[in-house]
Order: structure tokens, then sequence, then C-alpha cells
């Protein structure tokens, strides 16, 4: 089972440019977590913070009781072990075949026999799909190849904790999709705890558990994925159904001049579409994290949209959801 992170009122800046101030959130143990939110805001930054390659001002970072921010580099040493991280063009060396990309940290972190590596390697490459293109150099693959051999890499040490940098940047819409998949069927083989930056909205409405959105230097919302689907705040509200109409702007923030123009106009944040259903693991699997779908919206007393949880081939998961989970209790899940 994957670790929870905390994250306690942390602060980055790079001289007097404050990127993010008093970022205070919590990574529940083995949820899949989204963090969105407008070019530069800095999310890459924060992903760099929580593997301890960037240094923050201020704040904590407490996993299993050691605070990551402030602690000896030993220490840091130690803990970069629980993480696998997922960079945005897979970050492959392109001399090495696809094997040796995912067989390095094996080799460089740990003692074992090429005859443990061999298994390994082959087990996550059969993890990701890319069994027989062992022999392959990063610059003979697609770009959606590239970032499977990645995460192959960042799986082999068996993290618990991985961090996805805009995975599906890139990525032609149907790659995403596989991607998506492949992301939450990894959740439910790993239990880690995952982390994804990402700007496709899709994947932020259907794969996560948790969605954080950072704005103007903080992090304006994060809470479980439905609380955010049916926010009226309204930086939530547009960025989650990517409007234009808002307060962000082309670059960043709209200025007053712009949002009193808009607000004179009259225009409203327009109605809430329907929330989509989560993402289920592939086979009628389930992720130990798992939510009922419309399980917060009932429990806060929010009615979803119509046509919510209904997915493209028109299942309704309200209804479908109890049935998967009494087909697995009587065993044929
Ligand atoms: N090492 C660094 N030194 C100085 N400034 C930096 C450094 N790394 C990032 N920045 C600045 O921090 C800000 C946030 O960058 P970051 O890449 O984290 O944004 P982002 O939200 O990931 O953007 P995008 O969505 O476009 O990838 C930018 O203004 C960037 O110039």
């Amino acid at each position: 089972m994957g670790v929870e992170v905390v994250v306690e009122g942390l602060t980055k800046s790079f001289g007097r440019q404050v990127i993010w101030e008093d970022v205070t959130l919590t990574l529940p143990a083995g949820e899949i977590s989204v963090l969105l939110g407008p070019s530069g805001t800095g999310k890459s930054v924060f992903l760099k913070s929580l593997v301890g390659l960037l240094r923050p001002e201020r704040g904590h970072i407490w996993i299993d009781g050691h605070d990551l921010a402030n602690c000896s580099e030993n220490k840091l040493y130690e803990l970069r072990r629980l993480f696998g991280v997922l960079f945005q063009d897979g970050a492959l060396f392109g001399s090495l075949n696809l094997y040796d990309n995912v067989a390095f940290p094996l080799r460089e972190h740990t003692r074992r026999s090429e005859t443990e590596i061999r298994r390994i390697v082959m087990e996550k490459m059969d993890l990701v799909g890319l069994v027989g293109a062992e022999g392959k150099l990063p610059g003979e693959i697609s770009g959606g190849m590239r970032k499977r051999a990645g995460l192959a890499r960042a799986l082999v040490l068996d993290p618990e904790i991985i961090l996805f940098d805009e995975p599906d940047s890139g990525l032609d819409p149907v790659r995403t999709a596989y991607l998506n998949q492949l992301i939450v069927n990894l959740n439910a083989e790993t239990e880690a705890t995952f982390l994804i930056v990402t700007h496709d909205i899709n994947t932020a409405r259907t794969v996560p558990d948790g969605i954080g959105l950072l704005f103007r230097r903080e992090l304006i919302m994060f809470g479980p994925r439905e609380m955010l689907l049916s926010s009226d705040e309204p930086v939530v509200r547009q960025f989650l159904n990517a409007r234009r109409h808002g307060p962000i702007g082309m670059s960043e923030e709209k200025d007053v001049s712009e949002l009193e123009a808009e607000a004179q106009l009259g225009h409203d944040p327009g109605v809430l579409p329907p929330i989509p259903p989560q993402l289920m693991p592939s086979e009628n699997r389930m992720r130990r994290t798992q939510r009922p779908p419309g399980a917060w919206l009932a429990a806060n007393g929010v009615i979803p949209p119509p046509n919510s949880f209904v997915d493209e081939r028109g299942r309704n998961w309200l209804e479908e959801y109890p049935r998967l989970v009494a087909a697995r209790a009587r065993g044929e899940g």
C-alpha cells in the first residue's frame, strides 16, 4: 500500500518571484490525485519539490514521519527511493535500448543479479504493454511508447509514490485514453499513491480520486473529484469546464477592466455539465481506494446534473457500481 504525503504550508520562490505560497494538502495513501493549473503556475516546481529536487523556503512535506522538505541529504536520498517519477518526455537515455533504460535504476541502486534484473524488467515491460520492444532505441519508437517505457522505468524499484508530469502531453486523444486506462490499472495493481500533473481536462475529470487547482500563487482548492466537478467557485468552474468566461485569461489572469466588462455583459458561468463516471480498472477489477460514484455528492446533499455518471456505452454507474460490487462479493468479479 502506498504512503500518505502530507504537505503543510509549503512556499517556493525563485529570488523575489513567489511561485506558490502556503500550499497545504494531503495525498491519501493509494489514491490518485491530479494537480491542475494554468501554464506557469508552478506545477512542475511542485513535483520537483516533492521529490526534493527543489528545496522550498517554508513548510513541510511529511512522509512516514519524516519531513522531506527539511531533512539531511542522506535522509533525502533514502526518501527518494520511495518515489517513481514519469517525466514529460519519458527522460530516456537515447543511446540505450528500452531494456537497458528500464534496467538502469536496478543496476544503479541495487545489487541484484542480471537474472533477477531480467525478471523485474520483463515484468514491468509487460505491465506497460511493451514486451517485444526491449531491443528498440528511444528514437525508434512513438511518443506514447516512450512514455510507457519511462513508466516501466519509474516502476522498477517498486515505488510507494508515483509522480506523473503531464503524462498526456504530446499524445493524441486515443493514446491519452489508453494511457489513462493504464494509469488506473497500475494504481489497482501497485496500490501506490499517485499524483498526476496534467492540462488534459478529460484526464482530470475522469481519472483521479482527488483534484487540486493552483492559481495566483496558491492552491485554490483540493478535494474529492466530485467536490471540484460540482464546485461553483469561479476559477474551478472555469478551469474544469475549459471555458473562456471566468477569472482565468489568456495570460493567466484577466485584469480588472476585462472582468468588469464581462460582468456588465452579464454572462453567467453556464450550467454545470454532467459529471462523468470515474474510470474503472479493466476486467472489473476494483482499486482499494475506489469510492462509490455519487458518494461525495450524496453525503453533501449535492444533486448532480442530469446524465451524470453515464459512460460512453450508456451505462449508468450509479446502478452499475453496486451490481459490480455484488458480483465481486459473489466471486464473479
Ligand atoms: N530552476 C528555476 N529557476 C528559476 N525559475 C524557475 C525554475 N524552475 C521554474 N521556474 C519558474 O517557475 C514558474 C513555474 O514553472 P513550472 O514549470 O513549474 O510551471 P507549470 O505550472 O508546470 O507550467 P506548464 O503548465 O506550462 O508546464 C515559471 O515562471 C518558471 O519560469
